[in-house]
């Protein structure tokens, strides 16, 4: 591999499937290696030399490219939103990871815990969720948790969530229902400003990424 190689990001869990088509469409095409399952490796051949993939968590992809570890990435808008790194340019809404962001709270009404001004939030988004209760004056208290954000209410931890909803098979099965949307969220290229702008090899895969989603809306 050159020394000058780039490293591109990619979330490793659901996005991932509907990247891989998109990602191929641009020339990123992980080597073999990439799809054996009992591989632990974290980083992968592709078939172009002077690149290579990194998977990682879809948070850890954003601090990647923000930091100029990785020059690009995919990563869903949740994360952007959340992070709102300046460092981060997300030029190509790749229309895949369609879901949004919703306040949920039990369906029986039992998790309304909080006075009018005051609520408790469980989320692993806490900045868009003090965002979005701001904006309505109320004060927003939130326990960051990394997943099944949908036992809180039940058990007394908060009154209600703030998580990402798409078919709403979650809440339902959980006991919750939406309240609020807060945003809706689709899967983005991301790129590091500074890489944008010294490397042309970035500035060529960010055209190459556009032209597709262009196509791929034309259609
Ligand atoms: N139910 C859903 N339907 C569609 N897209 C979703 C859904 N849940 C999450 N997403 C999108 O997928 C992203 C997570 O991507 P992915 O699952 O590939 O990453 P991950 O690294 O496995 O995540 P995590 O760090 O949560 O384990 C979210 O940030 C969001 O943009
Ligand atoms: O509306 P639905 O179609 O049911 O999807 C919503 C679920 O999907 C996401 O979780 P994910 O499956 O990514 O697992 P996680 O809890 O590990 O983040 C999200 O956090 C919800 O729990």
């Amino acid at each position: 591999m050159p020394q000058n190689s780039l490293t591109f990001a990619v979330p490793k869990g659901r996005i991932l499937e509907e990247a891989l088509p998109v990602m191929a469409r641009a020339g990123v095409v992980p080597e073999d290696g990439f799809h054996d399952k009992s591989n632990r490796a974290l980083s992968f051949a592709t078939t172009r030399e002077d690149m290579r993939l990194i998977r990682v968590r879809a948070f850890d992809v954003a601090t990647f490219v923000a930091h100029g570890a990785a020059q690009l990435g995919i990563v869903g808008s949740d994360v952007i939103e959340e992070f709102d790194y300046s460092d981060l340019y997300a030029p190509v809404d790749l229309d895949i990871g369609h879901c949004h962001l919703s306040v949920a709270e039990p369906a029986d009404g039992s998790g309304d815990v909080g006075t009018a001004s005051h609520l408790r939030i469980a989320t692993k988004y806490p900045n868009l969720t003090r965002r979005h209760f701001e904006r309505q004056g109320i004060q927003a208290e939130c326990v960051k948790l990394n997943g099944a954000m949908e036992l809180a209410p039940t058990l007394g931890l908060a009154g209600r969530i703030v998580d990402l909803v798409s078919t709403g098979r979650t809440l339902k099965d959980n006991g919750l229902v939406e309240k609020d949307k807060i945003i809706d969220i689709s899967a983005r290229l991301i790129v590091n400003r500074a890489a944008l702008k010294t490397d042309s090899r970035v500035a060529a895969l960010v055209e190459a990424f556009r032209a597709d989603a262009e196509k791929r809306k034309a259609a």
